[in-house]
């Protein structure tokens, strides 16, 4: 459904002038520097998928997003979503895609957020009962009721978040690009996004792509995730197997029946398991599931004491991005 192949993107801007009449300069300067934004990317994405598209800042989220929603135009590969090319057949394409750039809204500014849908609406060629309709949907689904004669700028972040989304959706398109939609969003107000965007997917099959900084939205969203870094994805997949390509050790703490017998260290630094501590009758150890099952690590800790309780973390989504950053 989307599909991107060798898809580079390469920015020119001047080469900035210093000294004497600079401003001047640099405006008739032909001396330009390229920053290639994206090399080469490839990627093909399914009906009814949520996919989450990371990376640190700078590495090119927005530029594909801005390519593939026809905003950009590539320097070089092939872009196509339902098999036109959204720069070339733009009209066509944008009535099957909604776009939420977080930091900036779609809204008119000073008007009430009723007339930005009713001029979205004609924009888009949505007839008075469809609007009324998906508009009546959209106000259940995203609480939107309380504030819809308030102008956009009285609004406060998480309500023109969700007033954004219901401009997105005004045109029921397919597929939906989102950046950073949850971006400086209270708890509670990215809890509602986040509920409303899960039922898009699951209830309505709608197809997702979500570029965001917040590791949560990703883990409790997506089923597949692509890393962006320098341009290029480096990993694209699932985050279990995320979880177990980048290998970040589970932190196990045994609390044992009275006392307990450590291995001695020759036979220790056999195990795959190291300990982190030991005090009283507990201890912590981290063993590393590519190098040892769950079954096998409590088998050899129920070997060095009698076995109370065990507890055990696995590393936090966080701390594993940061490892592929
Ligand atoms: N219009 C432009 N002109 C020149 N350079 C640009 C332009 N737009 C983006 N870039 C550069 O391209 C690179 C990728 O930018 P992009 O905005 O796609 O990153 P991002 O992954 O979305 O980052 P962030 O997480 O900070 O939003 C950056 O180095 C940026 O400075």
């Amino acid at each position: 459904m989307i599909h991107m192949k060798n898809i580079r993107k390469e920015f020119k801007t001047p080469v900035v002038r210093e000294g004497r009449f600079s401003g001047l300069r640099t405006l008739f300067s032909r001396e330009y520097i390229t920053k290639e934004a994206v090399r080469g990317i490839s990627f093909e994405i399914d009906r009814g998928e949520f996919v989450g598209y990371i990376g640190p800042n700078g590495a090119g989220k927005s530029t594909t997003i801005k390519m593939l929603s026809g905003i950009l135009h590539p320097t070089s590969g092939e872009v196509s979503i339902g098999g036109l090319n959204p720069h070339v057949d733009r009209r066509k394409v944008v009535k099957g895609l909604g776009v939420v750039f977080g930091q900036r809204s779609q809204l008119w500014w000073d008007l009430p957020v009723k007339d930005s849908y009713d001029i979205l609406a004609k924009m888009y060629s949505v007839d008075d009962i469809d609007k009324r309709r998906r508009l009546g949907q959209l106000s259940e689904l995203l609480d939107l009721q309380a504030f819809w004669d308030t102008p956009v700028r009285k609004l406060s972040l998480g309500q023109r978040m969700r007033s954004d989304l219901a401009a997105a959706m005004l045109h029921d398109p397919e597929i939906l690009f989102l950046d950073e939609p949850t971006i400086g969003l209270d708890v509670n107000a990215k809890r509602s996004i986040r509920e409303f965007l899960a039922r898009l997917n699951q209830e309505f099959g709608k197809t997702i792509l979500l570029t965001t900084h917040d590791m949560d939205d990703i883990e409790q969203l997506c089923s597949r995730v692509m890393v962006i870094n320098h341009g290029a994805v480096t990993y694209d997949g699932s985050i279990p197997s995320l979880r177990e390509t980048i290998g970040l050790p589970t932190l196990i703490t045994v609390t044992y029946r009275g006392t307990f017998q450590v291995p001695a260290a020759s036979d220790l630094a056999q195990l795959p398991i190291s300990i982190i501590s030991a005090e009283g009758s507990t201890i912590k150890v981290t063993a590393n599931r590519r190098e040892i099952n769950t079954l096998e690590v409590m088998k050899k800790l129920g070997e060095w004491g009698e076995l109370d309780d065990i507890e055990m973390k696995d590393p936090d989504f966080e701390e594993i991005i940061h490892k592929v950053y």
